[in-house]
């Protein structure tokens, strides 16, 4: 069970407002009273399954203040820190869960005048800076690196000779550390110069527009607040059966600490964390072995990419595979005994296989952190754990209806489990709160799967197009275009690659772009603009591209498509200059 308490006994916890308006407001914080509290994430967010075990990056920053209320009535009517008050609130919006969603929401919130508060209970940057994007970005650019130096034949088709190419183990790990730590003191930099009051300490609802902050018990505060956003994100899932130790058996968490390098290391789960840590490992020179429940690897993806990933991105690799199975136990290694994973078919849950390995990664989804956060103060229960949510991020309670003034975003709603969907949630509720409607087209935000070379996606599937057309009686098209006809591309020695897109004949909709080749994390967005825009594939295929670039590879998809009322809107009348 989760609680939001802290119950280490040594922890000394004391909630503090800091108000980032300026540098002096000293909020009764002096130097001497400023001290590291030493705790882990599990110990704030008592019996999370979060795992994190403890580093300078999950230890929480607390100030030692008892005058937290005072603090927060001077703020209020001094309108310090950004915007000005909505009469009868402390705040205009109170954020709980600083990670990229409730930055997002922070940042655009001050642009549009409001006063902001965000409340964390742990490090700023959340999932995405601390244990998820930023440093699995930091080691995929070094095994990208690595691949492509003990790649001979590679270096000699450019005409390269290079040395044996090896690793310092901690140096990769320090590059990780080092990233996540610089991003989150930008991003808590940003929050402080543009004056959103931090909060520190765990926050939960205690009524309507009413949110508390800090340990739970005996030094809580209250604040109102004209609206509220929930953005406490997730942690890892680990299912029943496995246990974790942090050391052979691992989640994200700590396989991003890069403490070993496994000889041969199970994956559990073939999503995003699963092949970008294959990516991983095997340049650092594990083995894997792939577990995966579904009938098939990635199959998150477009089958017709996931097909392609995997000629290049498995098959050729020191990984193997066992799909259709469940890992039902996981035993951590001990006494010299290696990891042990029971493996069951997925179907008839038959016993099917046991593997002794040295290590295994649990990356089987990840589960919303939401219990403790007070949602029966107003009627809400959570599905599965996650918030319900309608499509503007508004809240809905136990009866279907929503409640006021309380919004939720990110990984805790579980519409899209992405870094970028959560801000753009955030972005998009507070544009709401400022009075002007939006919805956000979940459609158009872009994915990626940052593997050498990487894999990108909008909208939908080949079989969801098939299915909508289907349903709605359209007819749809696809069009394809290969990297190996791009100079570019060509150039790099980086042939191996597609572009797809799904699209309505009928009235050059785009329904759907999966890119597999190097940079298509980047190359995506021409599409998801045009998704988010309504551009149709008749006015975007006049747009000029720069040549020799990889976005001739986007260029030619759009030029290749047959749409049959071939009738640009955009192209103006030619001008003479
Ligand atoms: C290994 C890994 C790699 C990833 N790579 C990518 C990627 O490349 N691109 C991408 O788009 N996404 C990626 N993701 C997903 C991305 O990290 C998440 O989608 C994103 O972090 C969600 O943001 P969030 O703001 O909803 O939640 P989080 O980032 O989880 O932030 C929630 C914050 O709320 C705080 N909090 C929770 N409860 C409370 C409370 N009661 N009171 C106060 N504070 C609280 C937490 O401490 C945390 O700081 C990755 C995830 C992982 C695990
Ligand atoms: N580059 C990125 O944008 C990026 C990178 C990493 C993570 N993420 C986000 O983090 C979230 C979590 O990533 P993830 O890879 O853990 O989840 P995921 O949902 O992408 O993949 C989980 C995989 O595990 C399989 N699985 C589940 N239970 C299993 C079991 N008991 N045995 C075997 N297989 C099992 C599922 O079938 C699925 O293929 C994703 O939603 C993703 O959006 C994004």
């Amino acid at each position: 069970m989760q609680s939001l308490s802290l119950s280490s006994s040594s922890a000394q916890f004391t909630a503090t407002v800091r108000s980032n308006s300026g540098p002096t407001n000293s909020t009764a914080v002096t130097p001497n009273q400023l001290r590291f509290c030493g705790l882990r994430r599990e110990a704030l967010f008592n019996g999370c399954k979060s795992s994190s075990s403890s580093s300078s990056s999950s230890r929480l920053l607390c100030f030692k203040t008892t005058r937290a209320s005072k603090v927060i009535a001077g703020l209020s009517a001094n309108g310090n820190g950004n915007g000005a008050t909505t009469k009868g609130y402390d705040y205009d919006l109170v954020i709980i869960g600083a990670g990229v969603g409730g930055h997002g929401a922070a940042l655009h919130a001050v642009e549009k005048g409001l006063k902001t508060a965000i409340i964390e209970g742990d490090v700023v940057g959340g999932t995405c800076v601390n244990r998820g994007c930023v440093p699995s970005k930091a080691l995929l650019a070094v095994s990208g690196r690595m691949r492509e130096l003990q790649n001979e034949h590679h270096m000699k088709s450019f005409g390269l000779q290079v040395a044996a190419a090896g690793y310092d183990r901690q140096g990769v790990a320090d590059h990780a550390e080092n990233l996540a730590t610089k991003i989150r003191n930008n991003l808590t930099n940003s929050l402080k110069s543009l004056g959103v009051d931090i909060l520190t300490g765990v926050g939960s609802v205690v009524g309507p527009q009413k949110v508390k902050f800090g340990k739970a018990g005996d030094s809580e505060t209250v604040i109102t607040a004209k609206d509220i956003i929930i953005a406490t994100g997730s942690v890892p899932f680990v299912p029943k059966g496995v246990e974790v130790d942090g050391k052979t058996v691992i989640t994200s968490d700590h396989a991003l600490k890069l403490e070993t390098v496994p000889e041969w290391i199970v994956i559990v789960g073939s999503g995003y964390i699963g092949l970008e840590f294959s990516d991983v490992y095997t340049a650092l020179g594990s083995e894997v072995t792939f577990v995966e429940a579904l009938d098939q690897l990635m199959p998150g993806f477009d089958p017709e990419i996931g097909k392609l990933a995997q000629r290049v991105l498995i098959n050729p690799r020191k990984i193997d595979y066992h799909t259709g199975v469940f890992a039902t136990k996981i035993t951590p290694a001990k006494e010299g005994n290696p990891v042990r994973i029971e493996l069951i078919d997925a179907k008839t849950k038959e016993p099917k296989d046991t593997l002794e390995v040295d290590a295994a990664l649990i990356a089987t989804g990840r589960a919303p952190f939401t219990q403790g956060l007070g949602l029966e103060n107003v009627n809400v229960e959570t599905q599965r754990g996650f918030i319900p949510v309608d499509e503007r991020m508004r809240v809905i309670d136990s009866k279907g209806e929503l409640v006021p003034h309380l919004y939720c975003i990110g990984d805790a709603n579980g519409k899209m489990m992405l870094a970028h969907a959560a801000s753009a949630q955030g972005i998009s509720v507070v544009e709401q709160v400022s009075g002007k409607d939006h919805v956000l087209n979940h459609l158009s935000i872009p994915a990626a799967c940052f593997t050498h070379p990487e894999i990108s996606m909008v909208g939908l599937t080949e079989p969801q197009a098939r299915e909508k057309a289907e349903k709605e009686g359209f007819e749809i098209s696809i069009a394809k275009t290969s990297f190996k006809a791009n100079t570019k591309a060509l150039a790099e020695n980086e042939g191996d690659g597609i572009a797809k897109m799904i699209y309505r004949p009928d009235n050059g909709e785009i329904l759907g772009v999966h890119i597999f080749g190097m940079h298509a994390a980047d190359l995506i967005h021409e599409a998801s603009n045009a998704i988010a825009l309504g551009t149709r594939i008749q006015d975007i295929k006049y747009a000029v591209h720069a040549h020799p670039t990889l976005s001739e590879v986007i260029d030619e998809l759009f030029k290749s498509a047959k749409v049959k009322s071939d009738v640009s809107s955009a192209v103006a009348e030619p001008v003479a200059v």
